[in-house]
């Protein structure tokens, strides 16, 4: 017998550690490094990581290092040198947007050359899914193991951990249960939970669509903004409930409520965007200075839910060639695109149009 957590579940306790400020412990062919969030983290346990090395670096994407003119060595990172005399204010600037423009960085930020990234492409990775801002302070230890083991920490092997981070977790279905709504009184929500410990989705079946035929279908990412508050700087909310409403019109569909917030960022990186866009940055260009790509979202995983509830073909309601795309490729046929236009407003005009200049969204 072993109680012994499997790779998914010291992911998700790395997550949860990187979001509490706690180091993980990282354990690699090349070495082992002690990671910490630089969003978290805070000057006593600096002080730490100080202590146990000379040379530790702010692992930060080339996204942002674009942003901050740092030298990229790693193609989609840099391991920038954190000096002798900076302290958390130093480490926050660099991993924070916040205060480009007010306080730009001082000074080259030298890049760590030669060597291996791994585990500092894992700590990113890790970062991200913990929806932190992608910036990771990493220091070289000796030895993974026992390290972790007298410090209580959690440890991740990158070779069995690489393997998770690019896939999705199997979701499986936990509930479900009648759910009259305004749109239709024939509404059912079905809960899903990944194996991995991530955010749950949602999944709204109006009627009873036939599986044989293209169910009328919308792929919704949350938008806490748009859906519950109103928000006028985007369209989410109007698009929700017109496609409820279609759905409900024509007495069957199926809505999936993804909790792919901002998509993909989370909450508090999207607000951070909103906040960069107030200083002038579209919405893609926000995101970039965050660090992050435009779009982190995976719509593979609507695919599955979709496949787990015995639909093979959809009319897809979306404005998002994207999606149309990653749904032929994971094996649902889109029989049909149904456009959903609604909701511009004098906020959202500028966000619509940059979507459909660089994201791609059909007018
Ligand atoms: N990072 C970021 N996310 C945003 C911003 N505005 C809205 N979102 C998120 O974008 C997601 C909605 O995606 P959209 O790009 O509007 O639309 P779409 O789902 O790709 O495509 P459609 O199917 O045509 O609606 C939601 O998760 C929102 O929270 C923003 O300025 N920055
Ligand atoms: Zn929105």
């Amino acid at each position: 017998m072993s109680l012994l957590p499997d790779i998914n579940e010291l992911l998700a306790r790395a997550r949860a550690d990187l979001r509490m400020g706690v180091p993980v412990v990282l354990d690699g062919e090349d070495g082992a490094a002690l990671a910490v969030a630089a969003e978290t983290l805070t000057a006593e346990r600096l002080g730490d990581l100080r202590a146990l090395s000379e040379h530790p670096v702010i692992a930060i994407t080339a996204r942002r290092a674009e942003t901050l003119k740092a030298r990229v060595y790693d193609g989609d990172l840099a391991r920038v040198e954190i000096p002798k005399g900076a302290d958390l204010a130093w480490i926050r600037a660099v991993a924070d947007p916040a205060d480009d423009l007010n306080a730009p960085m001082k000074g080259p930020l030298n890049g760590q050359r030669g060597g291996s990234a791994a585990l500092h492409r894992l700590a990113i990775a890790l970062t991200k899914s913990a929806r932190l801002l992608p910036a990771v302070v990493v220091v070289p230890i000796a030895e993974a193991t026992r390290f972790a083991a007298e410090h209580g920490l959690t440890r991740i092997n990158h070779q069995l951990a690489v393997p998770h981070l690019g896939e999705r977790s199997p979701l499986n279905e936990v509930v479900h249960a009648r759910l009259p709504i305004a749109a239709s009184e024939a509404g059912r929500l079905h809960i899903y939970r990944p194996e991995d410990g991530a955010e749950e989705h949602y999944a709204i079946e109006i009627g009873r669509p036939d599986r044989s035929k293209p169910v009328l279908a919308r792929l919704h990412s949350a938008c806490f903004t748009g859906d519950v508050m109103g928000s006028l700087k985007c369209d989410c909310g109007p698009q929700l409930h017109a496609a409820l409403a279609q759905m409900g019109a024509e007495g069957a569909g199926i809505l999936l409520y993804l909790n792919q917030e901002g998509r993909g960022i989370g909450l508090a990186n999207k607000m951070r965007a909103y906040s960069l866009q107030d200083q002038g940055f579209d919405t893609v260009e926000a995101n970039h200075r965050l660090g992050f790509e435009d779009d982190e979202r995976d719509f593979r995983l609507g695919a599955d839910i979709l496949r787990g509830l015995g639909f093979s073909s959809v009319r897809l309601l979306t404005n998002n060639p994207k999606k149309i795309a990653m749904m032929e490729k994971t094996g649902i046929t889109v029989a049909e695109r149904v456009p959903l236009k609604v909701g511009e407003t004098a906020y959202n005009r500028a966000y619509l149009a940059t979507k459909a200049a660089k994201s791609g969204h059909l007018l």
